[in-house]
């Protein structure tokens, strides 16, 4: 449905030219939710206004349903926004106009007829849970009541991809997860797909199906949100998922050393994912190596359905057998077993 490839954008900044994309090539797939995670700075912006056009990449190419959108000239561009619904952080609704004004608004620019615009409107209020607000004004309106306005419009002219720029960094959690939720339906109930772009896991995790992760202009990582969750190879992804899922708790984290100090106990860090999730890998641990660990910190998220989980065990000082046999075993019985470090004895 998306395709880019080799997208470069540079800025100048004084003497200094900034690399804000940096051969970015891409497919977003009919239908699915796409999430675009990264932290400032990475690109995340740059590229969704590449993929509405509000940008031109320096080169490389925005395929939207195979036509390359770069070469539009504006009358082409302009009906391909018509195509592209976007929703904004700060919502962006015009205040002089009721919940129904700012809906009808691209309709009206369209051109599409009164009778039209009304019962249109009436439907997308109806769908995103605001029919009785449909006089009141943005000023009277919760930060979520904003956002499903924003929403509503954006699926005013029936787009086809629906652009989320940070759409719920403005919401408290509660309210971010029925915008969340919205979407999600909306995804389902329509068929759009969605791209959106984001700081923060929670949003990937909550309703994403595949991510790509951006640092300085370009993707270091690609995949299922569960997959990624499960066993994420940069350091990046690694730091960003410590919001929703730490490594290792800071009170720990202070303790390890990465050396062995006389009758200091091993760390392992497991992660683990689907099936996995369940497996009884520390009873294995002490019947078949005859190792009782210890559980120091733990925790799992639901992926669409899929326990992800992340567990870390103290191994005993003194090791029946060599600490690499028993990474192995567990690494064969985990997503991925690694050695974090070790702690000394307390007393
Ligand atoms: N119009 C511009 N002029 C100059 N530099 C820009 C412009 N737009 C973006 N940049 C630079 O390009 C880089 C990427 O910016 P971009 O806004 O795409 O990142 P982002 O991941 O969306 O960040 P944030 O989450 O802070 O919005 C940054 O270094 C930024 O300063």
């Amino acid at each position: 449905m998306i395709g880019l490839s080799g997208l470069r954008k540079s800025f100048g900044k004084q003497n200094e030219t900034v690399a804000a994309l940096d051969d970015v090539s891409l497919a977003v797939r009919p239908g699915e939710i796409l999430g675009i995670i990264g932290r400032s700075g990475a690109g995340k912006s740059t590229l969704l206004r590449c993929i509405n056009g509000l940008e031109r990449p320096d080169t490389g190419a925005v395929l939207i349903d195979g036509e390359d959108v770069t070469r539009y000239g504006a009358s082409e561009l302009l009906a391909l926004r018509r195509t592209i619904g976007m929703i904004f952080q700060h919502f962006n609704l015009l205040s002089s106009r009721t919940v129904f004004g700012n809906v009808a608004l691209p309709l009206e620019l369209a051109g599409v007829p009164r009778a039209r615009i009304e019962e249109r409107v009436a439907r997308l209020l109806d769908l995103v849970g605001l029919a009785d607000k449909r006089d009141a004004y943005p000023a009277k309106l919760s930060g979520g009541q904003k956002q499903r306005v924003g929403i509503a419009r954006a699926l005013a002219t029936e787009p086809r991809i629906l652009l989320c720029d940070e759409a719920t960094s403005a919401l408290d959690p509660e309210t971010t997860r029925q915008i969340l939720a919205l979407l999600a339906d909306i995804n389902t109930k329509l068929g759009l797909t969605i791209v959106l772009i984001t700081h923060e896991m929670s949003v990937v995790r909550d309703l994403c199906d595949r991510m790509v992760v951006l640092e300085r202009g370009r993707i270091v990582e690609e995949g299922p949100v569960a997959e990624i969750f499960a066993a994420p190879e940069s350091a990046v992804t690694r730091s960003l998922l410590q919001e929703v899922m730490p490594d290792l708790p800071s009170a720990l984290a202070e303790r390890i050393e990465a050396e062995p100090r006389p009758g200091a106990q091993a760390l392992i860090r497991l992660r683990f994912s689907g099936e996995g999730a369940g497996e009884p890998v520390i009873a294995e641990l002490a019947r078949r190596l005859d190792v009782a660990a210890s559980v120091l910190h733990g925790t799992v998220e639901y992926i669409k359905r899929t326990p992800v989980g992340v567990l870390v065990i103290a191994l005993p000082a003194d090791l029946p057998r060599p600490l690499d046999e028993i990474v192995g075993f567990l690494g064969e019985r985990a997503q991925s077993a690694e050695l974090v470090g070790y702690v000394a004895p307390t007393h």
